[in-house]
């Protein structure tokens, strides 16, 4: 089943990274203290009412909605503008104090929680839409600007940013970490999608990554900077504006769903679908285990079976078309059970409970919060990965539905688990860990959407080589010499 190279780290896996994962997030910090001068001088900034070390407001940001261990920052701020962010970078710069951007805080990798305390800079208050250009089919907003409230102030342009996590996050943060969901086999992830960032940088610096108000849909003008902040998870500075794309909202949208008896079947689908060049907006599965907690949690009462979840977006002319090509080869794959939903409501309900979907593996073990994995392989691949991790699982004997993105090759097992149970915790690591190194050897990637943050970073090293790594830490240096951008996430 593995390479031998894997199947060698593998032996060293149990013994070696369980303890790692264990480690003590208070070790001594090489960080200065934030001391009393310190706050004040964050309050002359941006205010005393913008400065928090309550213990409530310190405990909502030191964590994401992920498993991952709390970490509690000294301080938080509230940045109003720009200025706010520049001033307050340049005086964690100049103290050697971190300093963690906050977005909403629906992370799955633990991106926001403060490993060695310092200042946790919240952005949310800068919520300004600058400009939708609909013509030009792009918008501007600062960072507290969240994806579905951009939508809603886009209802009346007939436009709309199709990027969509299931949770409401920021357009910023999804920025931060290359964020995407189920329309990104048709419209990309945030890389394909963002145009021009604001950026501050550790120092006070504020630039911008395509040239100030430039929002081109191609560039050839030297280097990437914009796709270097995306996905760089807060390590390199502050994002405070971001320009990305917007289309046209389709003028019919069908959503389907159909099963089938084995993973291959549906997967080969997928394939053909996409072989046809059919432009599906979503092409999503979801197995048996995925479809019983579905259908408990959102009172469905679908077909327990591998299953495919489908959307087609275009002009009414031509979509019956794609449909009934789509319809044919479900049917040459013994897919079964087609049924089709074309009104809004029925819709939105499908798609809702899709994104519900992390919830409704939670509700099976009270008090569990969601173990992340979110492997990506060349979609060839993806039938043998995802058997292969099925078998896992129920070797491990653990609960561990399967939900993907599977137009791009990227899947998700979603482990509830609970802390307390260290047992079943240990085994969900195990099997996440195999299954980031089978993609891997599989020439996939350990993370396909949520990121590296503080639970991958040994798998970034595999993934990339030790050389790939030193190269993106000589980045980090350039941009953040002092070490103050989100320490401890993506690097070990
Ligand atoms: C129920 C559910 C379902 C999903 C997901 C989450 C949840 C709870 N996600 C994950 C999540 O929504 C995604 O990672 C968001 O992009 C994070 O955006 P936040 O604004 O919440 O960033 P959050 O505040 O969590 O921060 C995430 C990281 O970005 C950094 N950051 C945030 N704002 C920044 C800024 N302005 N400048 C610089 N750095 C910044 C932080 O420092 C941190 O490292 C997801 N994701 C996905 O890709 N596909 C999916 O299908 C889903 N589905
Ligand atoms: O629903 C999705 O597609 C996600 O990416 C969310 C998620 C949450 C927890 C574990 C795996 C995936
Ligand atoms: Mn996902």
């Amino acid at each position: 089943m593995f390479s031998r190279q894997v199947k060698q780290f593998l032996k060293r896996s149990s013994s070696t990274l369980w303890p790692y994962l264990q480690r003590n997030y208070g070790a001594p910090s090489r960080q200065a203290k934030v001391t009393n001068d310190f706050v004040s001088s964050l309050k002359s900034i941006v205010g005393d009412k913008n400065v928090s070390t309550a213990d409530a407001v310190r405990e909502q940001h030191g964590h994401d909605e992920s498993h991952h261990e709390i970490g509690l920052p000294d301080v938080v701020v509230f940045a109003e503008s720009v200025q706010h962010v520049s001033e307050v970078s340049k005086l964690c710069n100049d103290n050697v104090v971190s300093l963690i951007p906050f977005g909403s805080g629906t992370g799955l990798e633990g991106g926001v929680n403060a490993l060695e305390g310092g200042v946790c800079l919240d952005v949310t208050k800068m919520d300004e839409i600058i400009e939708v250009n609909a013509e030009d089919f792009d918008c501007t907003v600062r960072p507290g600007v969240m994806r579905i409230g951009l939508n809603n102030y886009l209802r009346d342009t007939g436009l709309f940013f199709p990027i969509d996590p299931g949770a409401d996050a920021s357009v910023c943060g999804m920025c931060a970490t290359s964020a995407s969901g189920t329309n990104a086999v048709r419209y990309g992830t945030m890389r394909e999608n963002v145009l021009n960032l604001e950026v501050v940088l550790p120092d006070g610096r504020v630039i911008d990554t395509a040239g100030k108000g430039r929002r081109t849909k191609k560039t050839s003008a030297g280097y990437n900077l914009t796709n270097l902040f995306v996905g760089s998870e807060g390590t390199l500075g502050t994002i405070t504006k971001a320009t990305v794309r917007l289309y046209g909202v389709p003028e019919k949208t069908i959503s389907a769903v159909c099963h089938f008896n084995s993973v291959q079947e549906a997967v080969d689908t997928v394939v053909q679908v996409l072989q046809c060049g059919i432009p599906m907006a979503k092409l999503e599965f979801l197995d048996d285990v995925a479809i019983e907690a579905f259908n408990k949690f959102s009172k469905f009462d679908m077909t327990v079976a591998q299953s495919l979840f489908l959307e087609f977006h275009g002009p009414a002319l031509g979509l019956e078309d794609q449909f009934n090509t789509v319809k044919e080869l479900i049917d040459m794959n013994n897919g079964f059970g087609l049924k089709t939903a074309i009104e809004a409501d029925e819709r939105n309900k499908l798609w809702k409970a899709r994104h519900e979907m992390v919830w409704a593996c939670c509700s099976l073990i009270p008090g569990s919060k969601p173990y992340s994995t979110d492997v990506c392989v060349p979609i060839s691949h993806l039938p043998d990965v995802i058997v292969k991790t099925k078998e896992m699982i129920k070797e491990a004997n653990v609960i561990g539905p399967i939900v993907g993105h599977v137009g791009d090759g990227n899947f998700h097992v979603f482990f509830p688990v609970d802390h307390a149970d260290t047992e079943t915790f240990k085994k969900v690591y195990d099997i996440s860990h195999r299954m980031a190194l089978l993609a891997m050897d599989r020439n996939g990637t350990c993370t396909g959407e949520h990121g590296i943050g503080m639970g991958k970073r040994d798998l970034l090293i595999r993934e990339l080589g030790e050389e790939g790594v030193e190269a993106m830490r000589q980045v980090k240096k350039t941009f953040d010499p002092n070490g103050i951008m989100n320490p401890g996430k993506v690097f070990c």
